[in-house]
């Protein structure tokens, strides 16, 4: 699918009060009718065991976790009226969105890499109508969701995003997916750029590569792009029902 997709659907809340979400360096102020959850590339190819990064030697064995994490955050942003949109990393079956030899992402793709690598494999990586480009089967986009199609690792290029958020005012991306230091840092950074308040739920991202990839690019969010929080303190910040107090 080429076009930007709206499941059909649910309308915003009633109350739209700022909330203070938890994150460093510090707490945000954020409207849930300005704010979308973003949730990055939840593909077969990036967290399913037969996917293409773990064909392409990924360590996906902790992806399990980050999908349950999302599905909460998903649950809360959904009965908040936040507005949730899927990112869906690919090209069409035959590569032309690719690029060929002429493009950086022709050389550095690893999914393209392994392919050449492994010719048995052609046709299959991150190929628009294919098991490894769909959704996670627990992710599944639920009415009043968009579905955007991306072709390089920010979300922004090449994509209807930027358009879909600035016509429903959105300005805060609260962030979660795989890869925390590839395409969530990508878009995030992107989205700086463009003036939108990035923020990404470190719990509910995960790496492609060794830990420290993780810890980088969480360093670099905090530090110079945006704001680092978890998916806990979101929840918490935009639960519909007050909580009730437990004695202890
Ligand atoms: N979704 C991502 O972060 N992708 C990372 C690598 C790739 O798509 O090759």
């Amino acid at each position: 699918m080429n076009a930007v997709e709206q499941i059909s659907g649910y309308g915003l809340s009633a109350t739209d009060e700022p909330v203070q979400l938890p994150a460093r360096p510090e707490p945000l102020a954020m409207k849930a009718s300005e704010t979308a959850l973003i949730v990055v590339d939840m593909q077969n190819a990036y967290a399913s065991r037969g996917g293409y990064l773990d064909l392409a030697g990924f360590d996906i064995s902790a992806t399990q976790p980050v999908i349950e994490k999302i599905r909460q955050a998903l649950g809360a942003a959904r009965a908040a009226g936040i507005q949730v949109i899927f990112l869906q990393n690919g090209w069409d079956n035959g590569y032309v969105e690719a690029g060929g030899p002429g493009s950086p992402n022709w050389h550095k793709s690893n999914a393209l890499k392994t392919m050449r690598k492994r010719p048995e494999l052609a046709g299959t990586l991150l190929a628009k109508g294919g098991w490894d480009y769909a959704l996670v089967d627990e992710l599944a986009p639920q009415p009043g969701d968009i579905l955007v199609p991306k072709p390089r690792y920010s979300g922004f290029f090449n994509s209807q995003l930027d358009s879909t958020l600035r016509a429903r005012g959105i300005r805060n991306l609260v962030f979660t997916g795989i890869a925390t230091n590839v395409c969530v840092e990508s878009t995030l950074r992107d989205g700086f750029h463009l003036e939108y308040f990035g923020v990404v739920l470190a719990d509910a991202t995960h790496q492609a590569g060794p830990e420290f990839a993780q810890q980088a690019a969480l360093y670099n969010i905090e530090t110079f792009f945006g704001w680092v929080s978890s998916v806990d303190a979101f929840c918490r910040s935009f639960a519909t029902t007050p909580e009730v107090a437990v004695a202890s």
